[in-house]
């Protein structure tokens, strides 16, 4: 079978432009010197085993880890490796693990998120006057125009903590696009959903698109993310192993390979895949009987 390593061309004009990526800590490398492009109206998936670098990745992306090499820029400008900075400049995030404020309501999460958009500063806020009444009036309509877009305006005054588990997810997405981000990343979004609530959930990540937010989103669930993106970037051990669409990247026997947990050596790209193929022949011709295997003898 041939396998071939193509990106489409872009559907807009770049909207993030990771380029060289590495990010080591002391003697492991958790990403080596990857690139990848998001362009405007894309919907961009990014896959790999556990422990491939991807949460590392999204993490040199968003300012939280200064990468040991490498350059981020949204939009053409390079960014600063500080968090509030990123999502000012326009990306927005949410995490692995839920990180909402728990004994706040659905409305005032939402409104966390709205503060790098908010001019108003601390003497205003102090004063109460008028140019800060105007702005929380506004904050206040957007994040409630934001609760309606996710199907979560109802229960705008409910504490988030009493929100059943798939409404909590939705509710980190909301309170990221409340700083109103050219670029969302969203990391495992689906995770511990039920099949109808990972459905929203895709339905949510097109709308996003729809509204002019370019989504580059981290998933185990393959049905989902082959589902659901333009683009499909693979990474392992810390390298990106190949990008392209849903099509040619399902049928690449080496992210086949990779899933399968076959280990995988310096150069991800032909090397890797000659390597693969070379194994999977010996293991054919050996055919070792399985009593032998089991007992590891
Ligand atoms: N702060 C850190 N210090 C040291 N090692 C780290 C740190 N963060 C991540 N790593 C290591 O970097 C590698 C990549 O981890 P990362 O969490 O980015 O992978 P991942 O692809 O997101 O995995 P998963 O799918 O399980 O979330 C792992 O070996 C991990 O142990």
């Amino acid at each position: 079978m041939t396998t071939t390593t193509t990106t489409p061309a872009p559907t807009g004009t770049a909207v993030l432009e990771a380029t060289g990526v590495t990010m080591r800590f002391g003697g492991l490398t958790a990403v080596r010197d990857v690139s990848l492009t998001v362009n405007t109206g894309e919907i961009v998936g990014l896959i790999g085993p556990n422990g491939a670098g991807k949460t590392t990745f999204f993490n040199c992306l968003t300012g939280l880890y200064v990468p040991t090499e490498g350059r981020v820029a949204y939009k053409g400008t390079t960014l600063p490796p500080k968090p509030h900075l990123v999502t000012k400049a326009g990306i927005a995030r949410t995490f692995q693990n839920i990180r909402l404020f728990a004994n706040m309501t659905v409305l005032e999460n939402v409104l966390v998120g709205r503060h790098t958009r908010t001019r108003e500063g601390l003497f205003s806020a102090l004063l109460r006057g008028p140019g800060f009444r105007r702005a929380e009036a506004a904050s206040t309509a957007r994040a409630m125009e934001l609760l309606e877009f996710i199907g979560l305006a109802h229960k705008a005054d409910h504490l988030s903590r009493n929100l059943p588990y798939g409404e909590q997810r939705k509710l980190e997405i909301a309170r990221a696009l409340a700083s109103d981000p050219g670029l969302l990343l969203l990391d495992e979004p689906t995770a511990g959903m039920n099949p109808q609530e990972t459905r929203a959930t895709e339905e949510l990540v097109f709308a996003i698109r729809e509204q002019g937010t370019a989504v580059l989103v981290i998933e185990h669930d393959m049905r989902f993310i082959f589902n659901l993106s333009d683009r499909v970037a693979v990474l392992v051990q810390g390298q990106k192993l190949l990008e392209g669409t849903p099509d040619i990247v399902q049928a690449d026997e080496r992210v086949i390979a990779a899933y399968l947990g076959t280990p995988m050596d310096t150069a991800p790209e032909d090397e890797a895949l000659a390597e693969v193929q070379a194994a999977e022949a010996a293991a054919t011709k050996t055919e070792t009987p399985r009593t032998t295997k089991e007992d590891g003898k």
